[in-house]
């Protein structure tokens, strides 16, 4: 009998065809044609790094695969090239011999979740420029970077570039503690814009700033917007970085190359990373970038040799994505994704308020695409849970999606409005009887007890933040709906649940004995769409902001 084997590979990779392996070696060819014509030279290091070597690039969710050799040595898959290229500069060169043009072609690793675009293998083509300071390096890494994408034949794409030392310097003249400042440039760093507000309301930012804040991520267009926000801002550091800006779009111009390139303060790349310029490279239809990079002067040091630096890398799938993606387009549609159930009809009341079309338009109905082609826009309906997703793979431009499925979806896509409706709580509940005999003399019961118990759950990610942040360890058990019985028949001693009337819980004898916080319904936005159809989401996202009573910042565009 013949042994049957499975054959699958790894979640996230890829088997190449011939034909996919043709497009994608003639991709390469013409990058790589480019990168020589700009006199970078080839440079290639080992796939598995000492892990504490690679740890600079590490990200809060490590990404890394990691092995242990026969040693007991953690050795790591390189997840970008960024940081065997520094750690390999800092010891075989010197720094006589900079500045130095390098360019890769390597694939790389990284451990996420797979879906469109996004692989745990996938090929980058890249270059770092390395020990030039000064706004003429951050101008030749922009336009090689867009004479790629040209040169790739890729039409529409955009490059936006922005500046961390502009945020940076804004945030530090305020008058909160560095804790505080940090949180703020966090909740920027996450597109958080919801939070970005909360933030600055709770620390009583002044009226003036707060609204300067909020509206720089909106602050987008061609050079002008620099002199626009140079009237608004007072801040050295702020005002150095604009001047940056200014001479590296100077440059873009002489390259021939300032059409394809806008200054969006939004871009906020990893403030840990990149120490001046940052941007990221767009194309229609793809919904995530399909380039980026920025200036990253601290990097190096951290391997004992510092120098200047900057460079970029192109996501070779991603750009053989876009390439496949690119069709003429009349005025594009925009897609929004709404839930189904109550929040789906509070959502479509929303949306008609605002002025919105909503004839026939329901979240119950069989229906699942609802189009407006008078309106250029069109509606998906689809699982509460899955909004996130849809947004993030660039499906939907826009959702309309509760902070309790976002927060457990923890998806990449902008959090641009509160929009106040389907407010509910996380709690931790338990059966009343068990609540009655744990009860101290205050009739609370403390979580303490529960050390060790299982959970039971449809937000996984959240229940275990939560505990691990309280220092207990539980068993979390996912479910996908009617958490309540889980106690009643001994799946588990605790649930986590959202609660809105409390009515479910009443039904099923189970009183709350934590609160773990409270969830309203958010508007979303795709990482991509934010941009290039930045008018078409801000109009909607500043009418329900309006609609909704939150005020907040206005943009100042002019693209
Ligand atoms: N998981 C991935 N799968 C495919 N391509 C990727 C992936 N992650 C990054 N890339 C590509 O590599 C390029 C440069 O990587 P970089 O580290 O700057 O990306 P990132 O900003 O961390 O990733 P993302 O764009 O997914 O947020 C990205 O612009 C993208 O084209
Ligand atoms: O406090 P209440 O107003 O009673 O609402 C709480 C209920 O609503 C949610 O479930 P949902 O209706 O989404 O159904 P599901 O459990 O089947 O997912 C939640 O999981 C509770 O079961």
């Amino acid at each position: 009998m013949h042994k049957t084997f499975n054959l699958q590979i790894p979640s996230g990779m890829k088997d190449l065809l011939p034909d996919e392996a043709r497009k994608k070696r003639n991709l390469e060819n013409v990058l790589i044609a480019k990168f020589l014509d700009w006199s970078y030279q080839e440079v290639i290091t080992p796939v598995l790094e000492y892990y504490d070597h690679l740890v600079p690039a590490e990200t809060p969710d490590d990404q890394f695969f990691k092995l242990i050799d026969r040693r007991g040595n953690i050795l790591a898959l390189r997840t970008d090239m960024t940081t065997p290229i520094a750690r390999m500069v800092s010891t075989r060169f010197s720094p006589e011999q900079y500045p130095l043009r390098l360019f890769y072609l390597s694939n790389v690793f990284r451990y996420e979740n797979p879906q469109m675009g996004r692989q745990r293998e996938f090929y980058q083509a890249g270059v770092e420029l390395i020990g030039e300071s000064g706004p003429a390096a951050d101008a030749e890494a922009i336009a090689l970077a867009a004479e790629c994408l040209r040169e790739a034949q890729l039409k529409g794409f955009q490059i936006s570039i922005g500046h961390i030392d502009f945020f940076r310097g804004i945030v530090n003249e305020l008058d909160v503690e560095a804790g505080v400042k940090e949180r703020i440039i966090r909740s920027v760093a996450e597109k958080d814009f919801v939070e970005l507000e909360i933030l600055l309301e709770t620390y009583r930012v002044n009226a003036e700033m707060k609204s300067l804040i909020l509206s720089l991520p909106s602050i987008r267009g061609d050079i002008s917007v620099v002199e626009k926000a140079e009237k608004l801002i007072k801040n050295p550091m702020a005002k150095a970085a604009l001047e940056n800006l200014r001479q590296v779009f100077q440059l873009l111009r002489v390259y021939g190359v300032d059409q394809d390139v806008f200054v969006d303060f939004g871009i906020m790349r990893d403030f840990d990373y990149y120490s001046g310029i940052v941007f990221e490279g767009y194309s229609p239809g793809v919904g995530v970038p399909i380039c980026g990079g920025g200036r990253y002067d601290h990097l190096l040091g951290q391997y004992g040799s510092e120098a200047p630096a900057t460079g970029f890398a192109i996501g070779i799938e991603r750009l053989m994505l876009a390439l496949e993606k690119q069709k003429p387009q009349a005025k594009p549609f925009l897609t929004i994704a709404l839930p189904k159930g109550k929040l789906g009809s509070e959502a479509i009341q929303a949306l008609k308020d605002v002025g919105y079309p909503t004839a026939g338009l329901e979240t119950d109905s069989r229906k699942l695409l609802f189009s407006y082609p008078e309106h250029r826009v069109r509606y998906i309906v689809c699982r509460p849970t899955d909004v996130p997703t849809y947004v993030d793979y660039g499906a939907a431009d826009i959702g309309m999606v509760g902070k309790d499925s976002l927060v457990e979806s923890n998806k990449d896509v902008f959090e641009l409005v509160d929009l106040k409706f389907g407010l509910c709580r996380f709690v931790v509940a338990v059966p009343e009887q068990v609540a009655e005999n744990l009860a101290d003399g205050d009739g609370k019961v403390a979580l303490s007890h529960f050390n060790h118990a299982r959970v039971a759950t449809k937000f996984p990610r959240v229940a275990e933040t939560f505990f691990r942040d309280q220092g207990i360890q539980v068993e979390v058990v996912k479910l996908h709906g009617n958490i309540e019985l889980a106690p009643m028949v001994n799946l588990a001693e605790l649930i986590v649940d959202i609660v809105s009337s409390g009515a479910t819980l009443k039904e099923n004898n189970l009183v709350p004995i934590a609160d773990i916080f409270p969830a309203t319904a958010r508007l979303i936005a795709n990482r991509v769409s934010y941009r290039m159809k930045h008018r078409q989401v801000q109009e909607l996202a500043e009418k329900l902001r309006d609609f909704t009573g939150n005020g907040g910042g206005r943009a100042c565009e002019n693209q």
